[in-house]
């Protein structure tokens, strides 16, 4: 009987190791046992989601507008009715994108440098902005900086420089812009765009997700006291969704990709499109009671992390029958 018992167990350790090994190879890239063929479940649909019209007399500013996700965001934007405003340090980034966005939606997208660690910067764009449009009806802080590095290979400056693009920079052009509409009795919609690991945290891009957890601690207490000024405060949380920007500085080789999309239980990456469109749904009139939200947005990817047992979905219902039966075997603690 003991025999048995331990020639089972060993079959068992045998088969539950065979599967650690196939799911380290999965994490390091070779032929993974899950396809990702459960995206076909989840196709992205990619045309604007609202009514059209939806934006019409109404102004955005979108941070980091003129590429990426911002782009994407303005694209939406301009399509439902809006007259954007992107702004960033790249002029000619920017030109190009509002001309290409504005000879598609025949709606103008006006172009601003604006570097946002500068707070004399930020108050002269929105100075230009004001003279171009008016004040904003919405705002979408979507300007980052990013990349991986090893905590102990950051210099001061590094640390600095995201931490002032992201915490600092939406807080003057939030800041900025909060109090001339509190001063013309003009109320707004403000989106922060932060990431999932805001909440967790995470190694190796630390300046970027203290300053991202900044970014919410932001916009969560200015929820709470500027409401009585018709000002809304929402935080979408991204998961991974290609850009340049982003993959660029985040997985420069490439060789992430594939763990990263095995742990998306949905099966895929996010896409611009899809982004774009819940932006533009939490900064419409449809969203008007939507204050302190944040909203994660990734396919699944953060709770697949988090929960300690969801490296048993690589266990085969045979793996199953064995493991079930020594569980049921157990009797007393
Ligand atoms: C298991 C792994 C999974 C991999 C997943 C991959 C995909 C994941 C997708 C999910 C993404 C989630 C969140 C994403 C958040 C983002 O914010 S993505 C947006 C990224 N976009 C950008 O960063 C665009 C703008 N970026 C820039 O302009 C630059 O990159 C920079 C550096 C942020 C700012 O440029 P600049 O002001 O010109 O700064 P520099 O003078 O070049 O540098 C300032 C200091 O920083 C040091 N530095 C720069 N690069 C590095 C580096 N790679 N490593 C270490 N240090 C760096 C630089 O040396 C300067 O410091 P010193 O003066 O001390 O030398
Ligand atoms: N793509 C992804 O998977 C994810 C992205 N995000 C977030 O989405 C947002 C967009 O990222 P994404 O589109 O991927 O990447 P991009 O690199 O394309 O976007 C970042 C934008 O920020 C602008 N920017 C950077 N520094 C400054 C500055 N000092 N002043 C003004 N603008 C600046 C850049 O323009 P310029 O160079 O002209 O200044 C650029 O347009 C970011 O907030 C990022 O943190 C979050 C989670 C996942």
């Amino acid at each position: 009987m003991a025999a048995r018992v331990v020639g089972r167990t060993g079959r068992l350790a045998a088969v539950v190791r065979s599967s650690a090994v196939r799911l380290q190879s999965r994490l390091h890239g070779s032929t993974g046992l899950r396809s990702g063929s459960q995206a076909n479940f989840f196709p992205p649909l990619e045309d604007a989601m609202l009514p059209s019209g939806s934006f019409n007399n109404r102004m955005a500013l979108i941070t980091g507008g003129g590429t990426g996700l911002g782009r994407a965001m303005t694209a939406t934007l301009s399509q439902l009715g809006a007259q954007c405003i992107i702004a960033s340090r790249k002029l000619d980034v920017l030109q190009r994108t509002a001309e290409e966005i504005s000879s598609q939606t025949g709606n103008k997208v006006h172009a601003v440098q604006c570097d946002v660690r500068d707070p004399q910067a930020v108050s002269q764009c929105v100075d230009q902005i004001e003279a171009l449009t008016g004040l904003p009806d919405v705002i979408i802080n979507n300007a980052a900086g990013n990349f991986v590095c090893p905590s102990e290979r950051l210099s001061p400056n590094a640390w600095k420089t995201i931490t002032d693009i992201v915490l600092n920079g939406t807080a003057f052009v939030t800041l900025e812009l909060g109090k001339r509409l509190i001063q013309n009795q003009k109320g707004a919609s403000f989106l922060a765009i932060t990431t999932i690991y805001a909440e967790s945290g995470s190694g190796f891009v630390v300046p970027s997700a203290s300053a991202k957890a900044g970014v919410e601690a932001l916009y969560k207490s200015l929820a709470a006291e500027w409401g009585r000024y018709g000002h809304r405060f929402n935080i979408i949380q991204p998961g991974p969704i290609r850009t340049k920007g982003a993959f660029s500085r985040l997985d420069p080789t490439g060789a992430f990709e594939k763990a990263m999309i095995d742990r998306i239980p949905t099966g895929r990456l996010g896409t611009p499109a899809e982004i774009a469109n819940l932006a533009a749904y939490v900064s419409s009139n449809y969203a008007s009671w939507m204050s302190g939200a944040v909203i994660r947005f990734d396919g699944g990817e953060y709770v697949s992390l988090a929960g300690e047992f969801n490296e048993l979905r690589s266990v085969t219902p045979d793996q199953w029958k064995l493991l079930e039966a020594m569980i049921r075997k157990t009797k007393g603690s």
